[in-house]
């Protein structure tokens, strides 16, 4: 069994121990929280021992019922690889621990490419994991972008992709965040961090993003257009994407056209928390311009990179070589099947 701690218990990271704990060849051995909260008192119920930054809390969190197994770097020498899910830029403050411990560690995409070296994305790199000591899973965003961009470039070549990111201000339960009224750029200078991120992963793509973020916080939404080398259909492209176990297709029988429905959709499916781990490709928006595809897709944020820290923690350990293996292992521990 492959031993893993999660270091951040938030947004990312809870879920990521949820996969991670439904998985035959993976156990949680800890998870880490700053203070006693609602999240904590979950962990708490999962069975996940926990473990705090800072000792001298230890009291405030035995009062409110949760019981401290010990201190991070206590929880560091237990595992052989950590997930690194605190906040953008926290997460590059830890690497001196997870040095110091001689552990492998994952961040996530709110870190800079170098922290770890290597960017992943299991259907584009994964053997190139194999074995690493560090490494980070590229943001929501870039994920989404990474798996449709990667299934298209192999069976058609990609000659560009110009793509607009419309981004949700914030998750859900972040009360303290905005927009509230307001269209904001984000950034206001071309590109965004998304293209030069994507070539991190996939360097000879010819990309360029714009992004914005808008008063919403179920999911993103991006608009793509590829130019492609060779000649493609419409139903040539959708046969690919249907085929592909992360990318799923929003049928237009559903009638779904925007992320409110489509969550509600995922939601009364019974998925945990909600979650599209895939791709939301709008069937109805895939369309073929001369060589020029177009489409919309929406990129739940909480949720698509988490089935990637689950891959990544495969590759890193070595034992799975095939990428397609570690992808099937990984979606059917969850009884996940793409849209
Ligand atoms: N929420 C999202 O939509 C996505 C977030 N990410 C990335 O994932 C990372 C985590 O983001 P979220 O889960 O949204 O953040 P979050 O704020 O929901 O969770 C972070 C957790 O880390 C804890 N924490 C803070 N400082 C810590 C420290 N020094 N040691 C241990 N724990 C500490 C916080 O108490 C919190 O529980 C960031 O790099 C972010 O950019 C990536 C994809 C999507
Ligand atoms: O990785 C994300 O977005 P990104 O791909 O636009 O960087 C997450 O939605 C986190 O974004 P945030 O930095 O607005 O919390």
């Amino acid at each position: 069994m492959i031993k893993v701690a999660v270091n951040g218990y938030g947004t990312i990271g809870k879920r990521v121990a949820d996969a991670v704990a439904a998985q035959k060849d993976m156990e949680i051995i800890g998870v880490s929280k700053t203070k006693p909260s609602s999240e904590a008192l979950i962990a708490v119920q999962r069975g996940y021992p926990i473990y705090i930054a800072d000792l001298s809390k230890k009291d405030a969190f035995e009062k409110a019922g949760i019981p401290v197994a010990g201190s991070v770097e206590e929880m560091l020498k237990k595992a052989d690889v950590i997930v690194d899910g605190t906040p953008g830029g926290v997460g590059e403050t830890n690497k001196k621990l997870y040095e110091k411990a001689g552990v492998k560690a994952i961040w996530q995409g709110g870190e800079d490419h170098e922290v770890a070296g290597f960017s992943f994305n299991a259907h584009a790199n994964y053997k190139d994991a194999i074995g690493r000591q560090f490494v980070r899973v590229v943001s929501c965003n870039t994920t989404g972008l990474c798996r449709v961009i990667k299934v298209v470039d192999d069976a058609f070549g990609v000659v560009k992709v110009r793509a607009v990111m419309v981004r949700r201000g914030a998750d859900p339960h972040v009360v303290k965040k905005g927009p509230i009224d307001a269209v904001v750029l984000d950034p206001p200078t071309i590109p965004s961090h998304h293209g030069p991120d994507l070539n991190t992963v996939l360097p000879h793509i010819n990309i360029v993003t714009m992004a914005m973020i808008v008063p919403t916080t179920q999911m993103h939404m991006h608009a793509i257009t590829m130019e492609l080398k060779k000649d493609a259909s419409r139903d040539e492209i959708l046969a690919i994407m249907r085929k592909h176990n992360r990318i799923g297709l929003i049928q237009p029988k559903t009638a779904i056209k925007s992320t409110a429905e489509l969550k509600e959709y995922v939601m009364d499916m019974g998925r945990p928390r909600s979650d599209l781990w895939e791709n939301g490709v709008f069937e109805a928006s895939v369309n073929m311009v001369g060589k020029e595809l177009f489409f919309f897709q929406a990129i739940h944020q909480e949720a698509d990179v988490v089935i990637e820290n689950v891959d990544a923690i495969r590759a890193m350990m070595g034992e799975v070589k095939d990428p397609e293996t570690s992808i099937r292992m990984t979606n059917e521990a969850l009884q996940f099947t793409a849209l």
